[in-house]
């Protein structure tokens, strides 16, 4: 069994992407510049975007933070938008989710100007993924390619089970890895809540992502032996024994599953670190011009 370690995968392509910015910044190039819009004071909101702004600094990217209050109006929010998609100085940026229930979240998503919308959420990037065009992908998807190409993992014919539809992992996951590329041409299945006897599919999976957030819901009985598997669930679980009261859990019984698979990614330090490390590589991009011209 191998574990997929997504910290060292993450700091490797952060070292990369600070070696290119030393580069431009040595030609005399601008600065790539990511700014992230925060509402409100959710932990690990909050956690998540300090974690995207010391990154930026690690890399040599300039970086805004913009901050609000739970009860900022939708309309304040969508001026700072239109602002940041006007700016000149960020190439681009994203709205830390989860936003407030008073706000309608797909608005403030479709109001960021798809060539700075490097989480790769609004519409257009979504739809230029689908149809194969060249698009921000969402950052999560993105830091799981990279892991199973950066392992050599084969993917081409192989069954690959996806669990969770979400749009931002389950939905364009299943989506890239059918694509005809590497990763993808495997033949893919995705689970959901109505899915019936989700076992049934798992056990013949090559390759099993699960992205749904319940603890635990892959056991050994559902996995095959030699699969890959790919854990993307970061459930907060109380424990009193840890300072913080907490401790994550993955949606697989890892201590279980590991020893009858080829590759694993644990939790923490799968799949989650690669997320800070695709956001940047996407910022890289939108300041290169490389999606859109
Ligand atoms: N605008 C966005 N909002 C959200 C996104 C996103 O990609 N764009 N994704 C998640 C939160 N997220 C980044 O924003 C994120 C989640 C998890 C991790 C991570 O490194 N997890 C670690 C554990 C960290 C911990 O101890 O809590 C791991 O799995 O090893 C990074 C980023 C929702 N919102």
């Amino acid at each position: 069994m191998i574990l997929l370690d997504g910290k060292k995968t993450s700091e490797a392509i952060q070292q990369e992407i600070a070696a290119e910015v030393a580069d431009i910044k040595a030609n005399g190039g601008k600065v790539p510049h990511l700014a992230a819009i925060l509402v409100g004071n959710d932990g690990g909101s909050v956690t998540y975007v300090t974690n995207k702004v010391l990154a930026c600094e690690r890399v040599g990217f300039g970086s805004t933070l913009v901050r609000y209050e739970d009860d900022v109006t939708e309309e304040e929010l969508l001026s700072k938008i239109q602002e940041l998609n006007e700016s000149k100085e960020v190439d681009g940026f994203i709205v830390q989710l989860p936003l407030p229930k008073h706000i309608n979240t797909q608005k403030v998503l479709e109001a960021v100007d798809p060539k700075k919308d490097v989480d790769g959420f609004h519409p257009a990037n979504v739809g230029r993924m689908v149809a194969g065009l060249t698009s921000f992908l969402p950052a999560t998807p993105y830091g799981i390619l990279q892991l199973i190409e950066r392992y050599g993992i084969e993917t081409s014919g192989k069954h690959c089970v996806v669990i969770g539809r979400s749009n931002i992992v389950g939905s364009p996951m299943s989506i890239l890895m059918a694509k005809a590329a590497y990763p993808g041409n495997a033949t893919v299945t995705l689970c959901h809540r109505n899915t019936v006897d989700l076992a049934y599919h798992t056990r013949q999976a090559d390759i099993i992502i699960a992205a749904v957030g319940i603890p635990g819901l892959i056991t050994a009985d559902m996995v095959k032996e030699g699969a890959v598997v790919i854990d993307v669930g970061t459930t907060r679980v109380p424990d009193a024994t840890r300072k913080s009261g907490y401790r994550l859990r993955g949606d697989v019984d890892f201590d279980n599953v590991a020893p009858k698979c080829s590759y694993i990614t644990p939790v923490p330090g799968g799949v989650g670190p690669l997320t800070i490390a695709m956001l940047l590589k996407n910022t890289l991009r939108a300041a290169k011009k490389e999606v859109y011209a």
